[in-house]
This record gives C-alpha cells, sequence and structure tokens, in this order.
C-alpha cells in the first residue's frame, strides 16, 4: 500500500482560497498512491484561533468540495485532514474528513480532545464523541487528530473496533516536537500498528510547526520521516504486517480489564 503524506506549509501570507487550491492541486499529483493524507486545520492553521469562527464551513463547505473532487480526479482514498465546521445548531468542531476515490464521504471524525486547556481550541469548539475507523481495501484505519495523540485509551478504542493503520493529522507546535515522534512511536508499539502522523510546516499565529510527519510500524521502527518544510512524504508499506506482528507477539491478547483501582 502506497501513502502520501502532505505536510502543508500553513503561513499566514498565503489566503485560505489560495491554499485550498494549491493542495487540491497537490492531492490531484497524488495519482498512484492508494492513500492521502493531509494535516489537522490546513486551511487556517491549527493555532489561529480568530481564524475558526471566520473561515467556519459547513460540513459539505468549499473544502468537502474542493477535497471529493480532488479524490475523485486522483483516484485515491484521501483523508483530507481536519477543517473548522460549523454544526447547524452554531458550534464548531475541528472535523476530519475522508474520501473515497469516487469523490463520496465515507466518514468525518470530530475530534474527541480539544486543546488549549481553557483557551483556543478548549473553549472555541465541541468536543467529539464517537470514535471512527473507515474500512480501506486493504486495512482498517482508525482516525484521530493531533492532541488525540497523548490519549492511548482513544487509540485503544479503535483497536477494539478493528484498527490496523491510524491516520492523525495535526498541526503539533516545533516546542513539542520530541513528543510528537514519541507518541506516534508509543501509539504504533503498544497498539502494534501503522501510525501515519501528518502535521504542518510553515509559522501561523507566531506558532512554529514542527513539520516532521512521520510514518511508524507495528514494531515501532519510524519507516520515513519528513524534515520541517512543505513536503509530500511517501512510503510504501504492507497492512498485513500487522497481523503477522499481533500473532508473532500476541501481547494485545495479555490486557486484563476491568482492574479494581485504589481510591485516589
Ligand atoms: N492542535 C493540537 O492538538 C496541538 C497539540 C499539542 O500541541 C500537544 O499535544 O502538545
Amino acid at each position: 500500500m502506497r501513502a502520501s503524506l502532505l505536510q502543508v506549509a500553513v503561513n499566514e501570507d498565503e489566503s485560505v482560497e489560495s491554499r485550498r487550491r494549491r493542495v487540491a492541486a497537490l492531492v490531484r499529483d497524488q495519482a498512484g498512491a492508494d492513500l492521502v493524507v493531509l494535516p489537522e486545520l490546513w486551511t487556517t492553521g491549527a493555532f489561529a484561533y480568530e481564524g475558526f469562527g471566520t473561515e467556519a464551513e459547513p460540513l459539505e463547505g468549499p473544502t468537502y468540495e474542493a477535497m471529493a473532487k480532488a479524490a475523485s480526479e486522483a483516484g485515491v482514498w484521501l483523508h483530507a485532514g481536519s477543517v473548522p465546521e460549523r454544526d447547524p445548531d452554531g458550534t464548531l468542531y475541528n472535523t476530519s474528513l475522508v474520501f473515497s476515490p469516487s469523490g463520496e464521504l465515507a466518514a468525518s471524525y470530530r475530534k474527541i480532545h480539544r486543546f488549549g486547556f481553557d483557551k483556543g481550541e478548549a473553549v472555541l469548539m465541541g468536543a467529539g464523541e464517537k470514535l471512527v475507523t473507515v474500512r480501506l481495501p486493504d486495512t482498517v484505519m482508525g482516525v484521530a487528530t493531533c492532541y488525540d495523540l497523548r490519549f492511548p485509551e482513544l487509540f485503544r478504542g479503535l483497536v477494539d473496533a478493528g484498527a490496523e493503520t491510524f491516520v492523525v493529522p495535526a498541526g503539533w507546535p516545533e516546542r513539542r516536537r520530541a513528543h510528537w515522534t514519541l507518541l506516534a512511536r508509543a501509539r504504533a508499539v503498544e497498539n502494534q500498528a501503522f501510525v501515519l502522523a501528518c502535521g504542518t510546516a510553515g509559522t501561523h499565529a507566531g506558532v512554529p510547526q514542527a513539520g516532521h510527519s512521520v510514518v511508524v510500524d507495528p514494531w515501532g521502527e519510524v519507516l520515513a520521516e519528513a524534515g520541517p518544510g512543505e513536503e509530500v512524504l511517501t512510503v510504501d508499506f504492507d497492512p498485513a504486517t500487522v497481523a503477522g506482528t499481533r500473532d508473532r507477539f500476541p501481547a494485545l491478547k495479555d490486557r486484563v480489564l476491568g482492574l479494581d483501582r485504589p481510591r485516589p
């Protein structure tokens, strides 16, 4: 299976409309890949909080339309990263969109863990409540977004739902780059799954982005890693490695659930 991670540069000197056109062209260029992955909130930037409201779209908004078209023109599965979605009730969500090669929406995922503690996404957006998996021809994809990477229980839930390949769009800052790579490898090793983690490059809202998108195999080995700038990271991997690893080293079968917890 061939995956291309598009590590898009999100800088404020480019308009959202222009970036949307540029990214659609980049997706079209990936014809021949099986799966193309975009980062989190690449229209606005994950830290450009003011843009969440001004650039929010209905689910089937301009980014949806452009990405559905690009997926069908390239004939690829497209995890189109996430957009600031405005629900009809007015609530904003950080929503990922997944398109099939015919341009149909295969799934959407509202980010469950919102980043920012008492500001930014954590107060401006609503929280998703549903785990999402998508059956691709050769693997079952489990979706998570950026800060979700810090919450192993979400990934265990995806494994229980059949996930073999985690796709994690992100807008991860350079300041915590060491966490990014470590957490991507940890989620891969503990769940014996592939991790395809696609971040942004550039600087927006004064926050330099880490780049360094990474693909990790079920043994925790890094198969490919991008540099700091805009880049297309293409990797070939065999999804059957997941079943092989889980058979040869069946640690997931040794889980002990429902342990009594001491009172804090
Ligand atoms: N956009 C995000 O979720 C940022 C997450 C982050 O910076 C971190 O977990 O550290």
